[in-house]
C-alpha cells in the first residue's frame, strides 16, 4: 500500500523519472546502465534508441521492475517504485513487446480483456472496453475478436498488443521494439495509426527502438545512449539531428541526419516562393512579358484564389511568338498532380514534388493558395536549421 506520507515531489509535469539508476547483473563486469538521471513528462512520447546493448531494455524493465535497479531509485507519477507491491505496479503500466507477445492459447479477446479481468472488472465492462479498444487499432471486433493470435498477421497481432496495453487505461506505457516483427510498409502504417492514437490519449510513453527514423517520426524527445546505458543526449527530434551533442551523437545519427530532418521540418509560409500569378483570363503576351519581368520560369494559374495550374515561360513565348492574339493563359495552363497541405512536413512535401513532372508544387492552406514549394525551398528550410538549430 503507498501512503501519503510515501508519496514523493515530482515536478508537476514529471510522471517517470529516473534518479542516479545504475544496474549491474550478476557476474556481468561492467554495468548495463550507469548513474541515469532523466525524467519523462505526462502525455509526453520519449523514444529510448542507442546501439544493440546500450542498455534500452533494462531502462525500460526497471520502471515495471522486471528487472530490478542496483542504485538510485524510480519514481513514476510521484512514487518511488520499490515501495510499490511489483504486481500491483504492472497492473498500472502497460507494457508492449516485439510480436505483440499475445498468449497464444486465448482468443483476441480474451487477450485484451487480461488486465481488466485481472483487475476484477464486471465482465459486460470489460467487454465493452475490448470493443472499443479493438476499434481504436483498427481491427473489426467481429472479425477478429475470436481468433488466435496465430490467426492475425504480424502487424494485427500487434495492434492486438497495443489494445491489450491499454485496456486497463493505464497512464504509462512501455514499449519495447514494438514494431519491430513486421515488415517496413506495415510498420510505417502502425507507426502513423499509433502516433494518432496518442495525439488522442495522450498516455506517458517509453519507446524503445533500433530505428532512428521511427523515433524521429513518433517521439516528442528522444534519449541517445551508449554503452553502458550513458545518456548520451536528451533532446527533440529536431534538436537531436540539427545539433548533435557528442561525437558519439554524430556517428549514430548518421551522415544522412539532414535527409532525416526533413521529416521534422514543416512546411513554413515564409520559406515558399512566390512565382507570379496569372489568371486564366490574362492574354498570353501579356503573361510572356510579365513573366519575363518577374525572373521566374513558372507562373502560378489562379481563378476566385483557387488553383488551376501553371504554365511554363517557353510555352507562353512560343504561343505568344506565334502570334494568335486571343490565346489566352487558361488555353495553356497543365494542372498540377499534387498539392502540399500547409501543415506538412518537407520529407511528404517533398516526396510529392518527386513524384510529379511540375516542377513547383502548390501550398494550400485548406482551400488557399499560400505559395509555392519548389527544390530550392527544401534546401533553404533544411540549410537554415544547420545555421539556425531549433530550440
Ligand atoms: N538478464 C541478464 N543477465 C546478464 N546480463 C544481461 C541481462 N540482460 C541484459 N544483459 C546485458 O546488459 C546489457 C544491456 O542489455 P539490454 O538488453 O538492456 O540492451 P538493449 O540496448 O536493449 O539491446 P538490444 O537493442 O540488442 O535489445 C547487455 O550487455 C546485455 O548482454
Amino acid at each position: 500500500m503507498i501512503t501519503d506520507a510515501q508519496e514523493l515531489e515530482t515536478g508537476v509535469d514529471d510522471v517517470i523519472r529516473f534518479e542516479g539508476v545504475s544496474k549491474r547483473y550478476a557476474r556481468q563486469h561492467a554495468p548495463a546502465v550507469g548513474d541515469l538521471t532523466f525524467s519523462v513528462r505526462r502525455g509526453e512520447l520519449v523514444a529510448l534508441v542507442g546501439p544493440s546493448g546500450c542498455g534500452k531494455s533494462t531502462i525500460l524493465r526497471m520502471v515495471n521492475r522486471l528487472v530490478e535497479p542496483s542504485a538510485g531509485r524510480i519514481v513514476v507519477d510521484g512514487r518511488d517504485t520499490t515501495h510499490v507491491d511489483a504486481v500491483t505496479l504492472r497492473r498500472g503500466i502497460g507494457y508492449v513487446v516485439q510480436a505483440g507477445g499475445l498468449l497464444p492459447h486465448r482468443t483476441v479477446r480474451r487477450n485484451v480483456a487480461t488486465v481488466p479481468r485481472l483487475l476484477g472488472w464486471d465482465d459486460a465492462v470489460a467487454a465493452r472496453r475490448v470493443e472499443e479498444l479493438l476499434d481504436l487499432v483498427g481491427l473489426d471486433p467481429h472479425t477478429y475478436g475470436d481468433r488466435y493470435p496465430a490467426q492475425l498477421s504480424g502487424g494485427q497481432q500487434q495492434r492486438v498488443g497495443v489494445a491489450r496495453a491499454l485496456a486497463a487505461d493505464p497512464p504509462v506505457l512501455l514499449m519495447d521494439e514494438p514494431f519491430g516483427a513486421v515488415d517496413p510498409v506495415v510498420r510505417d502504417r502502425l507507426q502513423t495509426q499509433f502516433r494518432r492514437i496518442q495525439t488522442d490519449l495522450r498516455k506517458t510513453v517509453l519507446f524503445v527502438t533500433h530505428d532512428l527514423d521511427e523515433a524521429v517520426r513518433i517521439a516528442d524527445r528522444i534519449a541517445v545512449f551508449s554503452p553502458g546505458g550513458v545518456l548520451e543526449q536528451f533532446a527533440d527530434p529536431r534538436t537531436l539531428l540539427s545539433a548533435p551533442a557528442s561525437e558519439f551523437v554524430v556517428e549514430f545519427v548518421g551522415s544522412d541526419r539532414g535527409l532525416r530532418r526533413l521529416a521534422v521540418t514543416p512546411v513554413r509560409a515564409e520559406d515558399l516562393a512566390k512565382p507570379l500569378v496569372l489568371a486564366p483570363g490574362d492574354g498570353v503576351e501579356y503573361a510572356a512579358t510579365a513573366l519575363d519581368l518577374d525572373g521566374g520560369q513558372h507562373a502560378v494559374v489562379l481563378a476566385q484564389g483557387r488553383v488551376l495550374g501553371w504554365v511554363a515561360r517557353g510555352r507562353l513565348r512560343t504561343a505568344a511568338r506565334s502570334g494568335s492574339r486571343d490565346a489566352r493563359v487558361g488555353d495553356l495552363v497543365q494542372p498540377f498532380t499534387a498539392t502540399v497541405p500547409a501543415e506538412a512536413d518537407l520529407r511528404s512535401a517533398f516526396s510529392r514534388l518527386l513524384a510529379q513532372e511540375a516542377p513547383l508544387l502548390p501550398v494550400l492552406d485548406g482551400q488557399d493558395y499560400v505559395g509555392a514549394l519548389t527544390p530550392d525551398v527544401v534546401h533553404t528550410a533544411v540549410r537554415r536549421d544547420v545555421v539556425d538549430p531549433p530550440g
